[in-house]
């Protein structure tokens, strides 16, 4: 090991009698002659930086070099490291790199290329082992050239210019309007892989879209109680729409009825089979509203109630389906959290964070009004009475003087076996009430 830091050296020819040499630190010098020295045998670590150095030279006999530092100088390349096959550790910072290449194939863990000139992340994707890449303080533009880097675990773009900023939290902290118009895009691009067919669910008629009621609110807030309730009690206008999720079900729940509870490999099949027309991962699990839960309901009818997170109202607003959207948001917080634990399936975490996300329901409702198309504050006794008042308005019920659940009021029969009607929906009354107001205000609101 030869340590010659801090002094005024300009000639290193000496090394070349030190044919044992493992380790040098030429670091702050004076040195402007590259590698000036016959290659000893086994040289593994040099140290170049603080130097004035700006030419680098073919390195081809110094196949043992595995670390090498050349900070500070002035290169403006990389260039004659090609049969380096040992190098895992190059660091060329604060020097005159405008672009990087020379680097193909090495098998590189550690590279650091901060404070150069390089506007563009390029040649780096056979870099298969690399784990740790500084790119701070360049002029990078764009993440592109980052892909096949499998097992890079950490990457500084500190100071890079601000559309860096943007695009990195997009790609790596998207806010919830890139991810619902990315899963949109992905169920699209995979329904049209699919032959195509016409829908129960589409309607002859553009002024008249298949009526969907949406429950939305945080987790655990009762929504998927109200929305059973709803279908029971409407059952001649409306049906659960059951999600698909890879979650277990919890005790009493049952499949097909609460949720299609599927393994993971089976949502992604079906994800692949354009079978979704919205996914969201919430809590670590999957959770889908499939075209055939719509489907299955439209075929017999009726109108589709179901409940899903924000997330899944952002996207189902990108499908071409125009569903009301209700909001229940609980209101006394404590209250909320008493019913999550008493329910006992939930940790300390999954209360956290379903409470903190009042908050993002209580924002988007606040800064992007009409969002919703109503909000219902969530205490237990009213909620249900409010949602049914509202339903009651919407679908004419009461100016009719409607029995609610009277299960021999004659409503047409649209079922696949009735053949009554050829055009299902636009004799329910939701259907009317819709069709007569598509120009007036939505009833919900
Ligand atoms: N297709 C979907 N898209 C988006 N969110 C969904 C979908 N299906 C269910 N969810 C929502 O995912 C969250 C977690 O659902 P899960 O059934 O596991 O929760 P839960 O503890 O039973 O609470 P809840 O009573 O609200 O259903 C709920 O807020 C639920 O409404």
């Amino acid at each position: 090991k030869l340590e010659l830091p801090y002094n005024k050296i300009r000639d290193l020819s000496c090394v070349s009698h030190m044919p044992y040499l493992i380790i040098l630190d030429a670091s702050h010098n004076e040195l402007s002659d590259f590698f000036g020295f016959e290659p000893p045998k086994n040289l593994k670590e040099v140290n170049f930086s603080h130097n004035h150095l700006s030419v680098m030279k073919d390195l081809s006999t110094y196949t043992s070099l595995s670390k090498l530092n050349l900070d500070y100088n002035s290169f403006s390349e990389i260039r004659g490291l090609e049969k380096c096959s040992n190098l895992i550790h190059l660091s060329i910072a604060h020097n005159k790199i405008s672009h990087i290449s020379g680097l193909d194939k090495l098998p590189l863990r550690h590279l650091s290329l901060r404070g150069n000139l390089i506007k563009k992340i390029e040649n780096l994707q056979t870099l298969w082992a690399l784990q740790f890449l500084d790119l701070s303080y360049n002029r990078i533009q764009s993440l592109s050239g980052l892909q096949n880097l499998h097992l890079l675990g950490s990457i500084n773009l500190e100071s890079n210019l601000p559309f860096l900023i943007v695009s990195a939290v997009n790609k790596y902290d998207p806010p919830q309007e890139v991810v619902a118009a990315r899963d949109h895009m992905t169920h699209v691009v995979f329904q049209h892989m699919q032959p195509q067919v016409i829908f129960d669910s589409t309607l002859p008629n553009l002024e008249t879209p298949y009526p969907i009621l949406v429950l939305t609110g945080p987790q655990a807030c009762g929504k998927r109680e109200i929305a059973h309730k709803l279908c029971q009690e409407f059952s001649h206008y409306f049906a659960y729409g059951a999600s698909h999720t890879t979650r277990g079900p919890y005790f009493g729940e049952e499949d097909c009825f609460d949720y299609h509870f599927v393994l993971d490999e089976e949502f992604q099949n079906m994800i692949h089979m354009g079978n979704f027309v919205q996914t969201i991962q919430y809590g670590g699990h999957w959770y889908g509203l499939s075209r055939e839960a719509i489907e299955s309901v439209a075929r017999e009818g009726l109108a589709c109630c179901v409940h899903m997170e924000l997330e899944g109202v952002y996207s189902m607003k990108h499908s071409y389906f125009e569903p009301r959207y209700i909001l229940l948001i609980p209101t006394r917080t404590d209250e909320y959290i008493s019913r999550m634990k008493a329910r006992g399936l939930y940790s300390k975490r999954q209360i956290d964070t379903a409470v903190s996300r009042i908050n993002l329901y209580v924002r988007v409702n606040k800064e992007q009004p009409g969002f919703f198309d109503s909000v219902i504050p969530y205490n237990r006794e009213e909620a249900y009475s409010t949602l049914r008042q509202l339903v009651q308005e919407y679908l004419g019920l009461e100016e009719q003087g409607t029995e609610v659940g009277d299960s021999t009021r004659t409503i047409p029969d649209h079922t696949p076996t009735g053949k009554s009607a050829p055009e299902p929906y636009l004799t329910t009354p939701l259907q009317v009430n819709r069709h007569q107001n598509h120009t007036s205000p939505r009833p919900y609101r």
